[in-house]
């Protein structure tokens, strides 16, 4: 088996969308009911990617952002691929992730960066204020992967972060090997 990759991945959205919630279900399989605002937070963990390449990847848990937010370099410099999320429940949080995804374009001075748009609480159907159309036009305009999860009753969540790993992987692979039809994931 070849050596395992690093990749750093850096959760970024509104305060309060989820994204602490999101990271640790994936990491330690539970789900708090309360909420504590983030400083910042890493983790890290092993996955194994398209069955036999294992990856350790670094996970930077970060504060919420608001338009008016400065980008942490930390999040900018050395950062492989991004989680972008907002709550199905939050308008103003679906509109943060366009605003996040120009930041960090201008910061890096690039024009395309490995990420996955989430839709998170995907539970609060009753609640919903952003209709999977508008998350798939806006993932398609940015040429992102998209898909929706909820930390609370554990759905997609593992896949978020493989779809990470897969858009980086699918960058660096020069676009071989990922079919289009892969990118999009909605249960
Ligand atoms: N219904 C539901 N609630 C959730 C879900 N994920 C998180 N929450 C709740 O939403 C609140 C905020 O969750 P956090 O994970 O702390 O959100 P955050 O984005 O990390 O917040 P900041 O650190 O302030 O940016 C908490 O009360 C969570 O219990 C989910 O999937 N479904």
């Amino acid at each position: 088996m070849p050596p395992p990759k690093r990749r750093k991945i850096a959760v970024l959205g509104a305060r309060s969308v989820g994204k602490s919630s999101l990271v640790r279900q994936f990491i330690e399989k539970q789900f708090i009911d309360s909420y504590y605002p983030t400083i910042e937070r890493a983790y890290v963990k092993s996955i194994n990617y398209r069955g036999n390449e294992e990856y350790i990847l670094e996970i930077f848990d970060t504060a919420g952002q608001d338009e008016f937010s400065p980008l942490n370099a930390q999040y900018a410099i050395g950062i492989h691929g991004y989680v972008l999320a907002y709550s199905i429940a939050s308008r103003n949080s679906f509109e943060m992730v366009q605003i996040l995804r120009d930041k960090i374009i201008d910061y890096c001075g690039v024009t395309d960066i490995p990420c996955v748009i989430v839709g998170a609480k995907s539970d609060l159907e009753s609640s919903r204020q952003v209709q999977i159309s508008e998350l798939e036009k806006v993932a398609e305009a940015n040429n992102a992967a998209y898909i929706e999860s909820s930390a609370k009753d554990d759905i997609n969540v593992t896949r978020v972060f493989h779809l990470c790993v897969q858009e980086i992987e699918r960058r660096l692979e020069g676009n071989q090997g990922v079919p289009p039809v892969n990118r999009c994931l909605i249960q």
